[in-house]
């Protein structure tokens, strides 16, 4: 057994400290548990080293080389003690909450008296205040130099380090200065893929480690930190942002939001988190039905508006008041509180959304300007806010490549398909309306393109469960609305189709920003019909009236693929029908049978001698064989994959077949734009 392990020194840099044992099962049969926070691992085989020996097993020791899987031993040796609450933690996951509130790392004694003004910190804190910690000996962090100054504590760096983030991108760069070490208010409009959600969650995280808020401070005043967002998948993303830069921590985060069970969330909330992301409505919710911890909400330090502008529309902005109201009315006289409002379209001229008429579209502009003032105003920003503006004249990334196709309405399903049939990729595909995404769900599940969708009406595991089959597969489809527009942050996301124009300028921005996120290449295309050429001209006011370059599309295969949806289209019409019938049906009988009577055929409209119910048989049977069609027709490649004929034409040239060969649809545009290069 001493051949297959290897040793490993703890150096401990400080005493063993014992933890609070939760009171939640599972940990009946602990007596105690200790845990050591300083500490430095050494060596291998050196059994001079004085300190604690920690035995791994042989195999996780040769992964060790990397520098990255080392830091990960680090934390499997020092914080065993752990394991169980890591444990209980990961089944909550499903619950979108956290472990129970074992503080494990003691960071603060409680506050007590005058302590408990905001933001105070205690000698201890400035460790984790000074950026410049960097370079000390407890973690050396040499490809992380671009953060020195920043004031983030290497505990969080250890963890962005994990993640690849080696360098702040510009808005965190900005922010976090001041944000940290200031403690100033941040109002940030930054692009889409920018980094945003590090640019607040870093000095969140930071914040909660100066103070040291420990188990019994938590419980006595309640959470540190509140984020606000708009939707539920944002404000999960961002809950799963912050527990990988904090993984190394034991801040605890939990989200608020509808669609899951209130009690879960009464249940989670119950074990005092640090930070609470949140959506509005479920927030007030909880907060009405007198949750305890929520009741101390008004003890927050920090408090950020994340896509600001979203927030002050229709449907968010009542409750979004009352929160505020009832935070500053209990939290008179408790010392600066801090804010964040971040957006990548916030300092745009069109906050409001843009309807047809030109006099609502004034009175909308107004009203959003009334609620943005307002809405600072409600947030008591007493000193003045540090204002970072990023967004460039051009309003989207660079690595972004916008254009369009010109069609008719009709035509949209044979653009769609094209695209997703030519290029492939993940796409993401944006709707006006639940109901167009209804029928396209049908359609493109004919022609096997295995469409998830995403709107508002669907269960929250539902919506959920197709975001991840969707970030799962590198070639697949969502149809989505516009709840998935805004910071929905899935990697890879290759295209952005607007199947419908957006009705407003911002909604664009957000939709066409899910792809060439973090300076990766990505592809918009925004499908424009007659009808819709007004809306799309209002978008092009982004991009200073210069309209987008047209979406090349190959003749060729454009008919071929005008076969199978106009088959598929027929297949749906035909299928919608004889639901329809099925349905009316169904509902008759059944109503027939409450009311305890005995139906005639022709009250069903299924009369032997008008046809109809052989017309039924016979759709039925066109209808399976159509589907048999549309199936083998699939299978078949778009054009020949290889050239076995000679075509003799008028000027003795042979016309060879195209070899159909699935590229880059971005490429396929810049060589389109730029024919020359
Ligand atoms: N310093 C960094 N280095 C590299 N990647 C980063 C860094 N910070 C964040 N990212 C990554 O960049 C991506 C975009 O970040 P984020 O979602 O915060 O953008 P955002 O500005 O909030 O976008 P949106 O406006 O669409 O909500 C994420 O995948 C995130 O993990």
């Amino acid at each position: 057994m001493a051949s297959m392990c290897k040793r490993f020194h703890v150096k401990a840099k400080s005493a063993w400290k014992k933890v609070e044992i939760p009171l939640t099962d599972g940990f009946d049969d602990l007596i105690e548990l200790q845990e050591l926070s300083d500490y430095e691992l050494s060596g291998d085989n050196d059994d001079r080293q004085p300190g604690l020996q920690v035995q791994l097993p042989e195999q996780k020791v040769k992964k060790k080389k990397k520098k990255k899987k080392k830091v990960q031993k680090a934390e499997e040796t020092a914080t065993y003690v752990n394991d169980a609450v890591q444990e209980e933690e990961s089944t909550d996951q499903e619950e979108a909450g956290d472990g129970p509130q074992t503080q494990t790392k003691s960071l603060k004694n409680k506050k007590t008296g005058d302590e408990s003004q905001r933001q105070k910190k205690s000698p201890k804190s400035k460790k984790h205040l000074n950026g410049d910690k960097l370079s000390s000996q407890e973690i050396q962090l040499d490809t992380m130099q671009s953060w020195k100054g920043l004031g983030v504590s290497p505990v969080l760096l250890q963890a962005l380090e994990e993640e690849g983030f080696n360098d702040p991108t510009p808005v965190q760069a900005l922010a976090l200065p001041d944000a940290i070490f200031h403690k100033m208010d941040i109002i940030a409009a930054a692009e889409t893929g920018s980094g945003k959600t590090l640019g607040f969650g870093l000095p969140v995280l930071e914040n909660i480690l100066s103070c040291g808020v420990d188990a019994e401070r938590l419980r006595e005043e309640g959470p540190c930190a509140l984020i606000l967002e708009p939707t539920r998948e944002l404000a999960m993303q961002v809950h799963k942002h912050l527990k990988a830069a904090a993984r190394h921590t034991n801040i605890q985060v939990v989200t608020v939001v509808g669609g899951m069970a209130a009690q879960k969330q009464h249940r989670l909330l119950k074990r005092c988190p640090h930070i609470i992301v949140a959506t509005p409505g479920r927030l007030w919710e909880l907060i009405q039905e007198g949750d305890g911890h929520l009741n101390k909400l008004h003890n927050i330090n920090q408090l950020v508006v994340d896509e600001a502008d979203r927030m002050i529309e229709k449907g968010h902005f009542e409750e979004l008041s009352k929160v505020f109201s009832m935070l500053s009315e209990k939290s008179a006289g408790l010392g600066k509180r801090q804010h964040f409002i971040f957006s990548a379209t916030l300092t745009m001229d069109h906050a409001a959304p843009q309807r047809p008429m030109k006099k609502k579209r004034k009175k909308n502009a107004k009203d959003a300007k009334q609620k943005m003032d307002a809405l600072v105003s409600q947030l008591d920003i007493q000193d003045k806010p540090k204002i970072i503006d990023l967004t460039r004249k051009e309003v989207m990334v660079d690595t972004l490549t916008e254009t369009r196709i010109d069609c008719q309405r009709t035509e949209k399903d044979l653009y769609l398909y094209y695209v997703l049939r030519k290029y492939g990729g993940r796409t993401l595909v944006f709707c006006n309306s639940k109901d167009c995404i209804r029928r396209l769900v049908s359609v493109f599940s004919l022609l096997g393109c295995s469409p998830l969708p995403l709107h508002s009406d669907m269960h929250q595991r539902q919506r959920l469960k197709n975001l991840d089959k969707f970030a799962e597969k590198s070639t697949s489809l969502l149809l989505a609305s516009d709840v998935a527009a805004r910071g929905l942050d899935i990697k890879g996301i290759d295209h952005v189709v607007h199947y419908q124009v957006p009705f407003t300028v911002e909604n664009y921005v957000h939709r066409s920003g899910r792809t060439a996120r973090a300076s990766r290449e990505g592809l918009s295309v925004i499908l424009v019909c007659p009808d819709e050429i007004k809306m799309y001209r209002n978008i092009l006011k982004l991009k200073q009236g210069q309209d987008f370059a047209p979406f090349p599309v190959d003749p060729e295969v454009l008919k071929v693929v005008k076969g199978h949806v106009d088959m598929a289209t027929s297949i749906d019409l035909l299928q919608h029908r004889l639901k329809k019938t099925e349905v009316h049906k169904n509902w008759m009988q059944k109503a027939a049978e409450e009311m305890d009577i005995e139906l005639d055929e022709d009250l069903l409209g299924l009369e032997e001698d008008n046809g109809e119910q052989s017309q039924l048989h016979q759709d039925k049977v066109r209808l399976k064989q159509d589907k048999q069609q549309l199936t083998a027709l699939l299978k078949q490649p778009l054009l020949p994959s290889t050239f076995s004929g000679r075509y003799p034409t008028q000027t003795g040239q042979l016309v060879m077949p195209k070899k159909f060969i699935q590229g880059s649809a971005v490429r396929d545009c810049l060589k389109r734009k730029r024919p020359g290069k």
